[in-house]
């Protein structure tokens, strides 16, 4: 059975606050007992209050590992880009001195750069020490979308990364694979709003992986799993 842990707030300022105090903690405890800490982000709206409070938190942040989930395959200046959500509302003040591991490379295509930014997530300290997921309300987490036809891939592949073309949202993306989500002491999903809650609670339900990605994660039984879910 896997360790679903729920936290539940009244509001999302208050989730995001208590969800940056926790992702603190546990980085500073891996630092403690490993000298570095590794945080893999996932973009999209719902992080920024997160990375906002977290990036007050006092850390010795030049010890801290930051790289991504997913990332759209646009330029590091595009409104759009992950990269520059992460750059913008956490590396600011002393969270800058973090070392930030960008998934985008130069190759064209997210598919031509997949096999550097593989080496680059493969260069990283292994396990990460918490990732954090969003989900959409078609049940996709990371960029593991239910109709992509790259999805079977994404759910079997021992790889940590692939290229995806989502069936609808804008951009090629590159995304972790679910192996390479489970390469992870945590697995922290951010859930805001009844309606997500809604799809949220349907995923624990029965019904395949395929119709409901993030079921991927619910599902496993390796990595521990929190669930911060704001009304
Ligand atoms: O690049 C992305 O868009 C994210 O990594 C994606 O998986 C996100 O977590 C969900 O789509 C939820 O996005 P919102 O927080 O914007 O609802």
């Amino acid at each position: 059975m896997p360790d679903i842990q729920e936290h539940r707030f009244p509001d999302a300022p208050a989730a995001a606050t208590a969800l940056a105090a926790s992702i603190a903690d546990r980085l500073a405890a891996a630092i403690g007992q490993r000298g570095t800490a590794t945080l893999v982000l996932s973009g999209g709206r719902s992080p920024a209050a997160v990375f906002e409070a977290l990036r007050e938190r006092a850390l010795p942040w030049d010890k801290v590992i930051v790289a991504q989930v997913d990332e759209r395959w646009v330029p590091a200046d595009h409104a759009d880009s992950n990269n520059r959500l992460i750059r913008e509302h956490l590396l600011q003040g002393p969270a800058s001195a973090a070392r930030f591991v960008p998934m985008k490379n130069d190759a064209a295509t997210a598919r031509e750069g997949q096999p550097a930014c593989e080496a680059a997530m493969r260069a990283l300290p292994l396990p990460f020490d918490a990732v954090l997921l969003g989900m959409g309300e078609d049940g996709h987490t990371a960029s593991l979308f239910p109709e992509a036809r790259e999805l079977q891939e994404g759910l079997t592949t021992q790889a940590l990364t692939l290229a995806v073309t989502p069936p609808a949202a804008p951009h090629e993306r590159m995304s972790l694979s679910v192996a390479g989500l489970l390469h992870s002491r945590a697995l922290i999903l951010q859930i805001g709003g009844a309606a997500k809650e809604a799809v949220y609670r349907e995923a624990l339900g029965t019904g395949p992986v395929e119709a409901m990605p993030i079921r991927a994660v619910l599902r496993q039984d390796k990595v521990p799993v929190e669930v911060w879910i704001s009304e």
